[in-house]
């Protein structure tokens, strides 16, 4: 399936940016960042000159995109050498129903997930274009230091610093809380010790919002918050960053090297922090070949079969610990923590940090269920 649809995404991604991408005049900075990209060369003379210059001129696209043209290979090539899985089906203008009558039905839901992204997000271009929401990210109040809070808290309480997760549904659980009103969730995780908060904005499969994402952070809250998307745009980061973010989550399986390289530079000149995620072992030797990874999150949920096993935190930093520990990055445990055992688990596997929704959301009490999941009290 990956070549044919990468071979018909070719000719309809040629169409998706010609049809949705207006050229700016801007500078850009994709051209250096696309020639710096793992596999990529710098831009060169050639026949394809002049679409390579109108799209490295046109300050819209993302990186792979610029590669793309560069390399003559398609984002899912591209995608496909690096071993991801997820495919785009790269015609953000055209209806699901269309995209499936030619490519079949998204093979795992996670690659349903990235389908329905590509759509909203062309509409939300269409509706905000990408230079309003720079303006709006500039104009927000300053990030706080997301990766600086983990690491206070992990030193403070000597167990791993907690990020709460507002979450009131999942594609795997349906529905994990009715009566879901994210500020009192979020007060309730921040009095009870938690150092960061994570809130879920996509609406259509976790039933979350930017509203929501808004609405904390002006609720008195003072926890750096992630915005918990599944980003493949730059749009979306600087919108993220407009709405309050002060970190973004970027998925090593649904993004090529080049477009974490490119997302990263964005967070750091947004002052947020990115929290790169990963779950096996190509994904891991992947993300630490590229400069500036600060925070790694280890989804112990494969988000293509939604097994969950918290031995892939074990399992990827006995390999990997040494060269994370020398590089200086954090890594958080993500995913099907439910008791202090686990978390006692997932820190001697290494981990500085946790993430946790469910175990949390569900209880009637989401703040006190903290002291439930440690064993013990967290200090602010
Ligand atoms: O939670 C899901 O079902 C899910 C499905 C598809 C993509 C992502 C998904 N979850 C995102 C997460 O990684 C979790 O919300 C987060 O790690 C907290 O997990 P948990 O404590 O198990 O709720």
């Amino acid at each position: 399936m990956e070549s044919l649809l990468a071979s018909r995404s070719i000719r309809s991604s040629f169409s998706a940016v010609a049809s949705t991408r207006g050229a700016s005049s801007r500078p850009s900075r994709i051209a250096t960042l696309a020639g710096a990209g793992a596999g990529a060369r710098p831009l060169r003379a050639g026949p394809k000159d002049s679409i390579v210059e109108a799209l490295a001129k046109d300050d819209m696209l993302n990186a792979t995109e610029v590669v793309q043209w560069e390399n003559g290979m398609t984002v899912n090539g591209i995608a496909a050498t690096q071993g991801i899985r997820i495919c785009r089906h790269c015609r953000p203008t055209a209806s699901l129903k269309e995209i499936q009558e030619e490519l079949g039905a998204p093979r795992n839901i996670l690659e349903k997930i990235i389908w329905d992204k590509e759509i909203e997000v062309a509409e939300g271009h269409a509706k905000k274009p990408l230079e309003e929401v720079i303006q709006a990210a500039q104009k927000a109040p300053p990030s706080r230091d997301f990766y600086g809070a983990l690491e206070a808290a992990y030193k403070r309480n000597g167990v791993p610093a907690l990020i709460a997760e507002v979450k009131k549904a999942s594609p795997s659980r349906g529905v994990l809380r009715e009566n879901f009103d994210p500020v009192e969730i979020a007060q309730a995780y921040e009095k009870n010790g938690a150092a960061c908060l994570s809130i879920l904005t996509d609406e259509k499969y976790f039933q979350g919002s930017f509203e929501n994402l808004g609405k904390v952070r002006t609720s008195g809250v003072k926890c750096p918050l992630l915005c918990k998307e599944f980003v493949i745009d730059k749009w979306q980061i600087y919108n993220a960053r407009s709405k309050g973010a002060d970190a973004i989550l970027l998925i090593a399986a649904v993004l090529p090297d080049v477009d974490i390289m490119y997302f990263i530079k964005i967070c750091a000149e947004l002052g947020m922090t990115a929290l790169i995620e990963v779950h096996d072992e190509r994904e891991m030797e992947r993300v630490l070949k590229i400069n500036g990874v600060k925070l790694i999150g280890i989804n112990n949920r494969s988000l293509e079969t939604f097994v969950i096993d918290t031995s892939n935190t074990k399992m990827l930093l006995e390999k990997h610990g040494n060269s994370i520990r020398e590089k200086g990055i954090l890594v958080v445990g993500e995913s099907g923590l439910f008791t202090p055992d686990d978390v006692a688990y997932v820190q001697n596997a290494g981990v500085s940090a946790v993430l946790v929704g469910e175990s949390l959301v569900k209880q009637e009490c989401p703040g006190r269920a903290i002291v439930g999941l440690f064993g013990k009290e967290l200090l602010h």
